[in-house]
């Protein structure tokens, strides 16, 4: 395919690698994961081989196989399948990005190179061009995460012009919290069909506000039912439901982040929200301990977040 029939919109997923406890990939869970996305979180759009997914941590095969699995398990069933090709190495990103197109996934992304950095932003253009030139048929983002890069391009002027030399280039992936670049990427790209696609959950209320299309995110995996419900509310105006909705989540993700949160952590509560094995992550990350995951699940309880249920009075009005 060319190009998606529609943009890439709502909630995107950025999946886990499922593993076993002796830190091989588990794939048979795959299929029960999509299903678990589509019918309890209603979320029909995932991002593989993330930061959640942890594709830096993956050998080339593996994340070519990760790939093949969630494209297969997904197909009927999800709307949208972007594989993250991002790596250190041009050559593997670029033989990534043709098996994606292979495979039939619906667009590629790439973070910026994080050991030998690009400091300017014509060299990083280059390497993304480089890279989606590889698969030139597959809409292609950029995925904009300079905490964990350490490549501090700002994003609004990573998109000046960017068609010029990427004319594959569809859209944004913008995990950062820096509203003013977010803003100018939306007001200055505005006459584009870009997809502006924000990346930190806890505060995407404020990127719908700025002109956000979308989001890609870890806790979309198994708070996208409440995430679909903000959504929702924004989109209806009803701004004050929204940003109880969103309160709510950051209730939780504040509780989380204060205990340590990242993707150790994210492997452990899907595990226990949606009952399905994620395994432990790999090395150089730990396994979240006991103690963060009782914990978890007891402020999940008492957000009624293991419950589906509509957000109770209670927990709208809840400080905590
Ligand atoms: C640094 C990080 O992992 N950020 C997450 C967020 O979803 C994050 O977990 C969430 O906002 C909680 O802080 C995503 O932006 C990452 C992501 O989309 C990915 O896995 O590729």
């Amino acid at each position: 395919m060319a190009f998606p029939k529609k943009k890439l919109q709502g909630l995107v997923a950025a999946t886990i690698t499922p593993m076993t406890e002796d830190g091989e990939i588990n794939f048979s869970v795959i299929g029960q994961y999509v299903d678990y996305l589509v019918k309890e979180q209603g979320v029909k759009n995932i991002f593989v081989n993330g930061t959640t997914g942890e594709g830096l941590s993956l050998s080339v095969s593996e994340r070519r196989q990760v790939a093949e699995e969630w494209v297969t398990k997904g197909k009927d069933k999800l709307d949208q399948v972007i594989i993250h090709v991002g790596a250190l190495s041009l050559k593997e990103s670029q033989e990534l990005a043709q098996h994606a197109a292979e495979i039939g996934a619906d667009g590629i992304a790439v973070i910026a190179p994080f050991f030998l950095k690009p400091w300017t932003k014509d060299i990083l253009i280059n390497f993304l061009k480089e890279v989606a030139a590889a698969a030139p048929a597959l809409p292609f983002y950029y995925y904009h995460i300079p905490a964990l890069t350490g490549v501090k391009i700002r994003a609004e002027e990573l998109l000046d012009g960017i068609l010029d030399k990427i004319p594959t280039f569809q859209g944004l992936k913008f995990s950062d919290t820096d509203l003013l670049d977010f803003g100018q990427c939306v007001d200055q790209n505005r006459q584009q069909q870009f997809a502006f696609l924000f990346g930190v959950d806890e505060q995407l209320l404020s990127a719908l506000v700025m002109g956000a299309t979308g989001a890609v995110g870890s806790t979309y995996n198994y708070l996208g039912k409440k995430t679909n419900q903000m959504l929702e509310a924004f989109e209806r105006k009803d701004f004050s439901l929204a940003l109880n909705y969103q309160f709510c989540i950051q209730r939780f993700i504040n509780f989380v982040v204060k205990l340590g949160f990242g993707v150790s952590q994210t492997k452990a509560i899907m595990t226990l929200v949606s009952g399905i094995s994620m395994g432990p992550p790999r090395l150089p990350l730990q396994k979240a301990s006991r103690e963060f995951t009782d914990s978890a699940e007891a402020k999940l309880k008492s957000l009624d977040f293991l419950s589906f249920t509509d957000l109770k009075d209670g927990n709208l009005e809840a400080g905590s």
